[in-house]
């Protein structure tokens, strides 16, 4: 069953362009990633999906139901996070939580303090005193305090230190294993990567591609350095899959795409100093599937 299912949604800013013709399903109790650069959509997507905005074309429901004529009903069920995270300062973190959660039918205080634990965030400060990641922890509180089935996620991590991304990214983990549905947003492919089953790469406000994220690592090559012990010929790396190779003195360097056992073997059939086999950042993702396309 999908959870969430966007038709043809556009949306311009006057006569600017915000998405065009965006299509795409989330199934139920996956983790699906909604990744491109700054820019490129997915705010107004997400916006969209949560009725903030209203399209300009095309639909979308959540749950099977229209995004716009059900959004009070829907939204129950959604916790969302914001790319930004907006306050009124002088609230302390408690009763903010409190009062988000005095919107749902339910007591939500067991969950408040779970999650403030998992998240190590002080529930008696107030907002104002809080640094920029521990305003981000309190918008991660409050999109999850009140255990919705659809969790949608507008750049999550950024602010966050690494130590609690991990924690982040395992209580998402939990959730996931509860049978409740993610939606992703980011700029940052290793990060989707790390979670997510597939992803929607999205740029200039259109999709390029939903696939799944084994399938666009097996599509995708890898970009080999190499620093030899000794000098080698450019033919030593003649190998099929092997393009842009560069020999300069002991240090090697290749885009290799292809079956990496026949690459590996050639690399271990001579004496190295140091290996390192780095995976495309975003950017070069596009590139390859605007190649594709063209
Ligand atoms: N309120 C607005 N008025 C005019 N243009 C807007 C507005 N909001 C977004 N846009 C434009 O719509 C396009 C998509 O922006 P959006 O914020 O959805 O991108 P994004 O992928 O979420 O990027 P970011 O990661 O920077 O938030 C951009 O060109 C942006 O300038």
């Amino acid at each position: 069953m999908n959870v969430i299912e966007i038709n043809n949604l556009t949306k311009t800013y006057g006569k600017s362009r915000g998405i065009t013709d965006i299509s795409f399903n989330v199934e139920e109790g996956e983790i699906f990633g909604f990744i491109g650069p700054n820019g490129a959509g997915k705010s107004t997507t997400i916006r969209t999906l949560l009725s903030l905005i209203y399209p300009t074309s095309g639909s979308a429901k959540i749950f099977g139901k229209d995004c716009i004529a059900f959004a009070p009903e829907i939204k129950k069920q959604i916790g969302y996070l914001p790319s930004e995270v907006f306050y009124y300062d002088n609230m302390k973190v408690i009763d903010l939580l409190k009062y988000s959660a005095s919107f749902y039918k339910k007591d939500c205080t067991k969950r408040i303090k779970e999650l403030a634990e998992i998240m190590d965030l002080d529930l008696t400060k107030k907002i104002d005193d809080l640094s920029l990641g521990n305003k981000k922890k309190v918008g991660i509180v409050q999109g999850l305090l009140h255990e919705p089935k659809l969790i949608i996620l507008d750049e999550p991590t950024s602010g966050l230190d690494p130590l609690m991304q991990q924690k982040f990214f395992e209580l998402l983990e939990i959730e996931h294993q509860k049978g409740v549905t993610v939606l992703f947003s980011s700029h940052i492919l290793s990060e989707v990567q790390r979670l997510c089953s597939r992803v929607a790469i999205i740029k200039e406000g259109k999709i390029v591609t939903v696939e799944k994220i084994s399938t666009l690592q097996e599509n995708n090559y890898k970009k080999f350095k190499i620093h030899t012990k000794a000098n080698l010929d450019k033919s030593y790396f003649d190998v099929a899959g092997v393009s842009k190779l560069e020999v300069e003195g002991n240090n090697v360097s290749f885009l290799f795409k292809g079956n990496l056992n026949i690459v590996l073997k050639k690399i271990a059939e001579t004496e190295i100093a140091n290996v390192w086999i780095e995976e495309p950042d975003l950017e070069e993702i596009f590139m390859h599937y605007y190649v594709k396309e063209a």
